[in-house]
């Protein structure tokens, strides 16, 4: 089990972990999601004492981590996979490694196997890929065969077959009852692979619930309706105060019942040749609620049609949804 309580860190004037708590238990995979700058290294980082605490504690089985008697087998993380020596090869990092903690070298062969690294392994750490960096990366975090898994971007460069092998290892592991810390900003892969989760936002925590409480908190009242009387549709919408916004050429985004929409469609007279109720995912959740955490905000595209120009010119019915939303 993994707990930070009242966690704190600070870097000079910038509060990189703002007072955070809580419990990543034995048996589930926790997600540990937020924006670039979050906080989640720096979190990780601590728990396996590589950063000091400004403030509270960092917990691994209940003990800080350089009181753990042997670290290796409490505890394995991947947070730095480029972390090792370019001239070894993969092997001979591992070995080395095994070797300082007591670890016998048959251990090393079987992680090898365990990650896919058989015939890379043999080869200098300089010339890995970065998923091969990864896979190897992910084989000293289990090299002691601890109790607690934490994994930084462990997907980060790893293709197709390797983030499904990462959630197959991480969901293997948590079967036979250990701790997995994961983070990443993978949603539909974390979707697939967290029991639990943790969202943070500059340094604070945002969320910290089971997956399905989670997804729980979705919007999923809006349905997706397409028709080709789209203004006549959204003149009878708005007549109700029914909130809706323009979706492609032929489509609305309408927030009302599936069922009522129908049905006003029928009373309408207008055929509705798509009516599709749509159910939020663990993207449309997280961003939502980190939407004003972001550290680094990226730009967005504009195209023509998006301009002020094309805006004039769009069609009045739309002024039903900005009605309601003003
Ligand atoms: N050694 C350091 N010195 C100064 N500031 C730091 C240091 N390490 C991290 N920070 C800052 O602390 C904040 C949290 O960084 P951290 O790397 O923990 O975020 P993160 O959630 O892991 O982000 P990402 O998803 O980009 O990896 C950031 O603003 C970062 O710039």
């Amino acid at each position: 089990m993994l707990e930070v309580r009242n966690l704190i860190k600070k870097y000079g004037d910038k509060t990189a972990v703002n007072d955070i708590t809580f419990t990543v238990p034995d048996g589930r995979v926790t997600g540990f999601l937020g924006p670039n700058g979050a906080g989640k290294s720096t979190t990780m980082r601590m728990l396996v004492g590589l950063e000091k605490p400004t403030n509270g504690t960092a917990l691994v089985d209940g003990q800080k981590y350089r009181s753990l008697v042997s670290p290796l087998t409490s505890v394995g993380a991947l947070l730095d996979a480029k972390a090792m020596h370019p001239g070894r090869s993969g092997r001979a990092h591992l070995r080395s490694l095994a070797l300082t903690h007591g670890i016998p070298t048959r251990r090393v062969d079987e992680v090898i196997e365990l990650t896919g690294l058989t015939t890379a392994a043999r080869k200098k750490v300089r010339g890995f890929s970065l998923g091969m960096g990864q896979r190897m990366g992910i084989a000293a975090s289990l090299l002691g065969d601890p109790q607690n898994i934490i994994l930084d971007e462990p997907v980060n460069g790893l293709d197709p077959e390797g983030v499904i092998w990462v959630r197959n290892l991480a969901r293997h592991l948590a079967s036979k009852g250990k701790c997995v810390l994961i983070s990443s900003h993978l949603m539909s892969e974390m979707s697939q692979t967290a029991d639990d989760l943790i969202v943070i936002g500059r340094g604070r925590i945002l969320a910290n619930s089971s997956m399905s409480d989670f997804l729980a908190l979705a919007d999923n009242s809006r349905s997706l309706v397409r028709t080709d009387q789209r203004e006549v549709f959204a003149e009878t919408l708005t007549a109700r105060s029914i909130t809706f916004e323009p979706v492609d050429t032929d489509g609305l985004l309408v927030q009302a019942p599936s069922r009522d929409i129908a049905r006003l469609g029928v009373d309408a007279g207008v055929l509705l040749h798509e009516l599709t109720p749509q159910i939020a995912t663990l993207e449309d959740v997280y961003m939502n609620m980190t939407r004003n955490e972001v550290e680094y905000q990226s730009g967005t595209f504009t195209t023509p049609a998006d301009s002020g120009a094309a805006e004039a010119d769009a069609p009045s019915p739309w002024a039903g949804k900005e009605a309601k939303e003003q």
